[in-house]
């Protein structure tokens, strides 16, 4: 057997990275255990996987076991899984450079400098495997692959720099650490520290823990016990081991069912959304069992994408525990799984809405994105995921919200649709001149400030047989008790014909129609789309990049606004600045709308406008 050594070195991220670990005063250290544990573990449940759906694994009759070792003489820690183990190759790519979550998250946010920041981030991410350098000078890896051909080999390194590789002994599949602790960290050489750290962080590992061949965990599939045997510590600890978290769940699901299946399932929602905090996109977190063996990591398959964000157990009876990946893709059993749990988690969320108001807002500031994607794109759930949406509205104060089943419970007997209109903010909308005709009128109009909200009204087009209407839609049909009425002081209808042509020979290309308002009130000029509502044509302009080219619009003037009667008087007297106020009034409606409209025109015309009112 050739023994030579090979030194190589860390690739430059992981040297950075491992410099502030080694150095870092980071306090709870101990949690280097909890990461080398979970590692273990997790090389457990490969093999296990391996077991059930691949040929042979070596050492097939190995126990599926932890065993933690503390050597207080010689101060080591030593930690021992009968796992899938590492081959060579996987030796240096895992462990010598940067491919896995946890450090790629921790080290895109480090710091130029170095700063106390970065050990915080620590904790956020977890640094896994290189935590063991907050607590060893030294660490030596034995591993040996579940594959049955194949060497053991020596890893060894001191975390600076360089580790090498040595081609070991024949030893038993799976891997064991040594760590050589540092001084200050000869505390983790004793079993009671170990034992107090493995109960904190560890408890639910599904495989025993044994420390210095004693069992200390109790391995429970929580998920499988009896709602009444357990105690909220015991779910925050099981959602913290499982989501890899650090704080405890926003909310949570645990529930039995025999009919129409037979599923123990446990839901999280964690405290906070990454995805809103830039993290780029959640991959799905809940986990397929079959009588508490692992079918499924993580499962892509399990519930819909949009419940990605979710995190927790599904464990059914049912599953055939050799189903394949493959076979999941269109197992009918999964997608009744998936709709089975998806509704049940539905009406959870719908039932807090009520029981727990203020608890249901905070989960929809943060997740309101997921269920909108859902409610747009899930015809299956959709019903449901519509009565969640939640919106601000005319009648609200800033910051309360309402409900679909709120507007339509209040609407007027004499109301004949819903009524909603697209800003980018409460100040925007209530300024606008959309509202004008609802707030006369006394009508609610529901606030929605995401263009995805028009796209899922857009798509439902009604709730409980009223239609579901854009406040800026251009062929607004106001029926006969929300119509605005025309007003005595207003020109003539015969004066707003000739004013109306005159604007669409002045305008046109920019105009596709003009005509008399009936849904003014104080403002003098509105701009509504022909192709449905502004918010699109907001949308189309952001979506071509064209910011100069808005599109044509449909202008519908007040005819009994004062701005309008003295614009049909200079047109009348043929006042050359008839058409620069006429292209201006026009423009500043298109600003209302939120559309961008070219300002080096503009600049022009206002000058000209300017200098007229200075005399
Ligand atoms: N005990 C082990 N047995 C087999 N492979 C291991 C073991 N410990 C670590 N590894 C391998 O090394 C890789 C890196 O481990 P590390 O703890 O740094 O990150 P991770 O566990 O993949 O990611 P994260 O900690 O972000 O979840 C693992 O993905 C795994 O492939």
């Amino acid at each position: 057997m050739s023994t030579a050594v090979e030194t190589k070195e860390f690739q430059t991220e992981i040297r950075q990275l491992l410099d502030i670990v080694i150095h870092s005063l980071y306090t709870d250290r101990e949690i280097f255990l909890r990461e080398l544990i979970s590692n273990a573990a997790d090389a457990m449940e490969k093999l296990r996987y391996t077991q059930l759906t691949g040929p042979e694994v070596k050492d097939k009759d190995a126990v599926l076991e932890i065993h933690i070792d503390t050597d207080d003489n010689s101060h080591t820690l030593t930690i021992t899984d009968t796992g899938i183990g590492m081959t060579k190759e996987e030796l240096v790519e895992n462990l010598g450079t940067i491919a896995h979550s946890g450090s790629k998250e921790f080290f895109k946010h480090l710091s130029a400098k170095g700063d106390q920041k970065d050990l915080n981030l620590i904790g956020q991410f977890g640094v896994g495997f290189y935590s063991a350098f907050m607590v060893a000078d030294k660490v030596t890896i034995y591993t040996r692959s579940y594959h049955q051909e194949g060497e053991s080999f020596t890893w060894e390194s001191d975390g600076v720099g360089s580790y090498t590789i040595t081609e070991g002994e024949d030893r038993v599949r799976g891997t064991k650490m040594v760590l050589h602790l540092k001084e200050d960290a000869y505390d983790f050489a004793k079993e009671e520290t170990i034992k107090r750290v493995i109960k904190q962080y560890s408890s639910f590992v599904p495989y025993p823990i044994m420390v210095n061949e004693q069992k200390v965990n109790t391995v429970d599939a929580l998920w499988t016990k009896n709602k009444s045997e357990i105690l909220d510590n015991d779910y925050n600890e099981f959602y913290k081991f499982i989501a890899n978290a650090h704080d405890e769940p926003l909310l949570r699901l645990h529930f039995s069912s025999d009919a129409p299946l037979n599923i123990n399932t446990l839901l999280f929602v964690p405290k906070e959304n990454l995805e809103q905090f830039g993290f780029g996109r959640t991959e799905p977190g809940v986990s397929l069992y079959c009588k508490k063996v692992l079918i499924q990591e993580k499962s892509p398959l399990v519930l819909p994408e949009w419940l990605r964000f979710l995190r927790g157990v599904i464990d059914s009876e049912e599953l055939p525990l050799n189903i394949s990946r493959e076979t999941m893709q269109d197992s009918a059993l999964i997608s009744k799984l998936n709709k089975v749990v998806t509704s049940r988690f539905l009406k959870f969320l719908d039932g807090q809405a009520t029981a727990e108001p203020e608890k249901f807002k905070e989960f929809w500031e943060k997740f309101n994105f997921f269920i909108k994607e859902g409610a747009a794109n899930d015809y299956t759930h959709q019903k449901d995921l519509i009565k969640l949406l939640r919106f601000e509205s005319s009648n609200t104060e800033a910051g309360e919200l309402v409900s679909l089943a709120d507007y339509t419970g209040r609407m007027k007997d004499d109301q004949s649709a819903i009524y909603y209109v697209n800003g980018p903010s409460r100040e925007v909308i209530e300024s606008g001149p959309y509202l004008e005709v609802f707030r006369n009128k006394g009508i609610e109009v529901i606030y929605t400030y995401a263009a995805i909200d028009d796209y899922i009204f857009g798509a439902i087009r009604e709730h409980e047989g009223k239609r579901l209407i854009s406040a800026d839609e251009a062929d607004l049909n106001l029926g006969d008790t929300e119509e605005q009425d025309r007003r005595e002081e207003a020109l003539s209808e015969e004066e707003v014909s000739n004013l109306t042509s005159w604007l669409k020979e002045v305008l046109g290309s920019k105009v596709t129609d003009v005509r008399e308002s009936k849904r003014l009130v104080d403002s003098p000029a509105v701009v509504l789309s022909p192709y449905g509502t502004n918010s699109m044509q907001r949308m189309m302009q952001m979506m071509n990049k064209d910011l100069n080219n808005v599109g044509p619009s449909v202008l519908e003037i007040n005819a009994a606004h004062a701005m309008i009667k003295r614009l049909d008087t200079a047109r009348k007297n043929e006042d050359s600045f008839a058409k620069i106020a006429a292209e201006q009034i026009f423009e500043n409606a298109q600003i209302a709308a939120g559309l961008i409209v070219d300002p080096r025109g503009m600049v022009n015309r206002l000058n000209e406008i300017l200098e007229r009112a200075l005399g």
